[in-house]
């Protein structure tokens, strides 16, 4: 497997705040990779690392196969297009005037900024001042802006980031567009429904560590699903099984109690608790699970 982006013990303090730690990331080329994490949890500062914006305080970083640093970022940077914090452009300005300056400095054909625009579907609004583009347009001119250079990785922080749902769609086919395309696709957000469907490798930072790292599936079957017992006597199961249980229970529903935590083992023992107590189990279940629930779990732990 070839990776577009590689850390090692990257870390990132500010005074005694240690705001990524050790990170270890493993971004496969042609992906797109959801970095996911709650607000706070590092995602804004490790971008910030890879794209040379921000001087870690220890580790590597190789981007594309090359060692990124303070001083290789020139030649590094050219392939990368990146968004971060709020969508660049000037807003007295129109989108087309906007994209004119951007091909002057990096010296792009008109064809190249043509390109760049279609492909976020941004045409019909060129001619309009910047500062009156919806949130929407603003963050397509953004990605127009990082797309022109054609990079081979693009590195978008929460690009989703107060869009409605047509918009965050839209984004969502544009990344799946691009990595279709070859480029390799970083993107952040503190929503996994955001980037479930799109990323095709998930990272999950809470607290600046590294929690998960891995595809959706493996990151369902690193979690365990809650064990649902239809009873005939929920409530007083949960009263039997509320000692018994490791994690938690919870009457889910008239006839049902779900415990979470439990492993085979601690499923047959709890099921043998209800038959002792005279209790009828009609059937016992995994639940299905969401991701979303799975990412919940996660990071309120701060651990796998
Ligand atoms: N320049 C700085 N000086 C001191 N602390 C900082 C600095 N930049 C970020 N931090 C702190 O680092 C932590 C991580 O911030 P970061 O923006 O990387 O998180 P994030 O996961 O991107 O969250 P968000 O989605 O809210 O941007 C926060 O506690 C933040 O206050």
């Amino acid at each position: 497997m070839t990776y577009a982006v590689v850390t090692e013990d990257l870390t990132k303090r500010y005074g005694s705040h240690t705001v990524v730690d050790d990170l270890a990331l493993r971004v496969p080329a042609g992906s797109v990779y959801g970095f996911l994490g709650p607000n706070g949890a590092g995602k804004s500062t490790t971008m910030k690392m890879l794209l040379s914006l921000v001087t870690p305080s220890e580790g590597q970083i190789e981007i594309l196969g090359r060692p990124m640093h303070r001083g290789t970022r020139r030649e590094v940077l050219p392939d990368i297009g990146s968004l971060i914090e709020s969508p660049p452009g000037y807003g007295h300005l129109t989108g087309r005037e906007n994209m004119r300056v951007l091909g002057r400095m990096l010296d792009l054909t008109d064809a190249r900024i043509a390109e760049a625009v279609d492909t976020v579907r941004l045409g019909a609004h060129l001619d309009k001042k910047v500062r009156d583009y919806s949130l929407g347009m603003k963050q397509r001119l953004g990605i127009a802006m990082a797309l022109a250079r054609r990079p081979r990785l693009l590195v978008l922080d929460e690009p989703t980031n107060g869009l409605d749902p047509a918009g965050i769609d839209e984004i969502r086919h544009l990344l799946r567009h691009l990595a279709a395309h070859g480029v390799t696709v970083m993107v952040s957000s503190h929503l996994l429904d955001e980037v479930e469907r799109t990323a095709t490798v998930l990272g999950i930072v809470s607290a600046g560590r590294l929690i998960f790292q891995g595809t959706r599936d493996e990151l369902l079957s690193a979690s365990t699903p809650d064990v649902v017992i239809s009873c005939s006597a929920p409530a007083r199961a949960v009263d039997v099984l509320g000692p018994h249980a490791a994690a938690g229970v919870a009457q889910s529903n008239g006839s049902e109690v779900s415990l979470s935590g439990l492993d085979d083992d601690g499923t047959a023992s709890a099921v043998a608790t209800l038959v002792r107590d005279g209790i009828g189990v009609f059937g016992v279940r995994r639940a299905h699970r969401g991701l979303d629930e799975v990412f919940r779990d996660l990071t309120a732990d701060g651990r796998l």
